[in-house]
């Protein structure tokens, strides 16, 4: 698939993130450790560069766009349904992206990590022969690169929080099941500017690694009324934080708000894929602040204006799954869904 398209225009509002440099992070560089920990801690987003997945990434971009090209009844026997299960395909207007029932026009593939490790085995279910055909060259690789990515950024949050050692990682075992995901991405260019191509949201899960071509993605940074966009760099992944790594830590990381809009100026008409790969916490796991782990969270849920936020006492399983579910056309009835669909966000603006 080509990379060539119209620059992303100078002329509208962008957040700069701080780029952090996943080899010095590797070699255990003190300032880059503190550079990723004030990101974590301020708006939960930044740029990673030197992540060695660039080659991966473009195979996974082919996976996303060969998957959409497929007829729609074959990828509608693959469709998530409404019970709130994450892997699949998810058809564009199977979600609503406002609390009047506006309906998406964006299009997933979600695979589950569980899948990719057990393949050829089925662990959680099937996929489109787009995914099975590129499962060994290209996702494989893809989900193994980009476990080992994120769980080194963790456990920089591991130790930073003052966690015993490993603490995060046994919530993120490889040999359970989890919501772990890659999700390939597509929106057709939006005709009316109005339009969200993914509604405001949080990440559901721990830590999320995503690879951006086209703009589209905006963040609302704390304190500010103003939606800006990230702007995609080349060779630059994006990563945020998302809600079960706010509740680990009683509050003291940040999932931060953002959604997508279609891309900007004369990207505007353009198609528009994009690629995460999800770490989430295993199934099983318990969501809530790990205060008798570390001092610091405690000190932090003790000092906290709503401290049950840190104790939902529902599973990560449970969360992804009310999370999902709720967000669906076919769930809405009255305003009980929507408003339940919520993360560790106060507000969303737009919803
Ligand atoms: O496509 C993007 O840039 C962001 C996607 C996203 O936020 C998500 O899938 O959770
Ligand atoms: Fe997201």
């Amino acid at each position: 698939m080509s990379t060539e398209h119209p620059p992303f225009p100078e002329d509208v509002p962008i957040h700069p993130l701080l780029v952090i440099d996943y080899e010095l992070i590797k070699a255990g560089n003190k300032h880059e450790i503190e550079r990723l920990w004030t990101a974590g801690t301020t708006l939960g987003f930044w740029y990673l560069k030197n992540h060695g997945v660039d080659e991966e990434v473009n195979g996974m971009f082919d996976v996303g766009a060969q998957t959409v090209l497929l007829p729609f009844e074959e990828k509608m026997k693959y469709e998530q349904g409404d019970e709130g299960m994450s892997f699949g395909y998810k058809a564009a207007g199977a979600n609503v992206v406002d609390a009047s029932g506006t309906k998406d026009i964006t299009q997933f593939i979600n695979i589950a990590t569980d899948d990719a490790l057990a393949w050829p085995v089925q662990a959680r279910r099937s996929y489109p022969s787009t995914v099975n055909a590129r499962m060994i060259s290209t996702i494989i690789p893809f989900v193994e690169k980009s476990l080992a990515v994120n769980s080194t950024l963790i456990d920089v949050f591991d130790a930073k929080l003052g966690l015993p050692t490993g603490t995060l990682s046994k919530l993120h075992p490889k040999t359970e099941f989890s919501g772990s995901t890659t999700r390939c991405i597509y929106s057709p260019p939006i005709l009316d500017r109005q339009a969200t191509a993914i509604s405001a949201h949080t990440d559901f899960g721990s830590l999320s690694f995503l690879h951006n071509r086209l703009g589209g993605l905006q963040v609302l940074v704390p304190g500010t009324e103003e939606w800006q966009y990230v702007k995609p760099l080349p060779g630059h992944a994006i990563c945020n934080l998302g809600d079960a790594m706010v509740i680990f830590s009683g509050g003291i990381l940040r999932s931060n708000l953002h959604r997508v809009v279609n891309p900007p100026g004369a990207q505007g008409s353009l198609d528009r894929y994009s690629l995460v790969y999800f770490t989430r916490p295993a199934d099983s796991i318990v969501l809530r602040a790990l205060t008798d782990e570390s001092p610091l969270i405690a000190d932090a849920v003790t000092h906290a204006s709503d401290p049950k936020r840190f104790q939902p006492g529902v599973t990560a399983l449970e969360w992804l799954t009310r999370r999902v579910k709720n967000r669906r056309v076919a769930n809405q009835k009255g305003l009980g869904a929507w408003l339940n669909s919520g993360g560790t966000e106060h507000t969303t603006s737009d919803s």
